[in-house]
């Protein structure tokens, strides 16, 4: 991927002018907690496990009167998933990752998110079975939200590759249009509101990621499940920076970088303009180094579209919306967002 960065001008951030602060993990859809010693304490080790002896069980045995059985990571956790009780993530209903494949992707993404450390994989999996019995996502795909407050907020558009089923000929893209928000007291000061929506978008994208029908499993260097996001910025005032933007968005970060590990391929924050260069600059100090390398600041939204030259879907950047500086119809036609009422 041939994004380009364009770092806006960092300027000294003044303290109460920042957006989420106290995130010690990422956005989501996406990634690696960091492990970063600058993360303030009121967002807990997203990713992070407690002490657990499993990381150096790579293999158990089982009965000793049997002969020894190899316990892979997978099938540990599988277990583990198992036990929890929980029946699916991300709308995969698991089953045996030796016969299962889409399972088999879920669970190696938790190992990916880890690094291979088994405990931080067992532990984020058991956080995430235990969130989503709790907040129920699939259901708030067909709940209706506010269209006064949600309206042009988020869509997810998907792009193929003709004459491919291959995952690797599949584009899936999350858009936050945040700058379009009408009033940010009304959009994110009921932040489980905010959250709720956010995580029905997320979801509906999961959804077009199709890790159900996945036929070949994934490994730690090739993964072909992910999608890009953008968040555009365009025309949203910053000259204060509200109290609820800052909850909504520190904790939209956690949440997601909890449950919806490795799933960003890269991130866009578009139309940002050059003074707020600083927002960009302290939210990195929040964020895994392997996900900064991921993000992808640009003032000009115009130029999204040439960022997508190494896709396998041909003339990817051509099929985005005009305003991005392709050749399609406008978000509001060509995307699908969650149901509004
Ligand atoms: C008032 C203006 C802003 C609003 C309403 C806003 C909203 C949000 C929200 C809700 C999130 C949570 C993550 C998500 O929804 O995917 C977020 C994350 C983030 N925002 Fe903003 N934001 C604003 C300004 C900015 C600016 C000016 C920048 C500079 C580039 C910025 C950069 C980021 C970054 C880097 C993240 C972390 C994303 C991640 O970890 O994936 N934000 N923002």
């Amino acid at each position: 991927m041939s994004a380009t960065e364009q770092q806006p001008t960092p300027a000294a951030p003044p303290a109460e002018a920042l957006p989420a602060p106290s995130v010690e993990a990422t956005d989501a859809a996406n990634t690696t907690a960091t492990t970063a010693t600058t993360a303030t304490p009121d967002v807990p080790d997203a990713p992070e496990a407690p002490a657990a002896p499993a990381a150096t069980e790579a293999t158990v045995t089982t009965d000793a009167k049997e002969p020894a059985v190899e316990s892979t990571p997978i099938a540990q956790l599988w277990a583990l998933a198992k036990a929890t009780g929980h029946p699916e993530i991300w709308g995969v209903t698991l089953a045996d990752p030796e016969a299962h494949v889409p399972t088999r992707i879920i669970l190696q993404k938790y190992l990916n998110a880890n690094d291979a450390d088994l405990a931080k994989a067992k532990d984020q999996l058991t956080k995430t079975l235990e969130w989503r019995a709790k907040t129920k996502p699939l259901e708030l795909v067909t709940k209706a939200f506010s269209k006064a407050k949600f309206d042009g907020m988020g869509y997810v558009t998907k792009y193929l590759q003709e004459g491919s089923t291959e995952p690797e000929s599949k584009e899936v893209f999350t858009w936050n249009i945040y700058g379009g928000v009408k009033s940010i007291d009304d959009t994110f000061g009921n932040l489980e509101e905010f959250l709720e929506w956010r995580v029905a978008l997320m979801e509906l994208a999961l959804q077009q990621l199709d890790i159900s029908s996945a036929t070949k499993p994934i490994t730690a260097d090739d993964d072909p499940y992910k999608m890009f996001q953008v968040h555009d910025y365009k025309s949203i005032s910053f000259l204060r920076q509200s109290p609820h933007v800052k909850s909504a968005s520190a904790e939209t970060i956690k949440v997601f970088a909890q449950n919806y590990p490795e799933l960003l391929k890269e991130k866009f924050f578009v139309n940002v303009p050059a003074i707020m260069g600083f927002v960009y600059t302290f939210m990195k100090l929040f964020v895994a180094a392997k996900t900064i390398k991921k993000f992808h600041p640009m003032s000009n939204g115009g130029n999204l579209a040439v960022e997508f030259g190494e896709s396998k879907v041909s003339a990817l950047g051509e099929k985005l919306p005009a305003n991005y500086g392709g050749k399609g119809s406008e978000l509001g036609e060509q995307g699908k967002g969650p149901v509004l009422e």
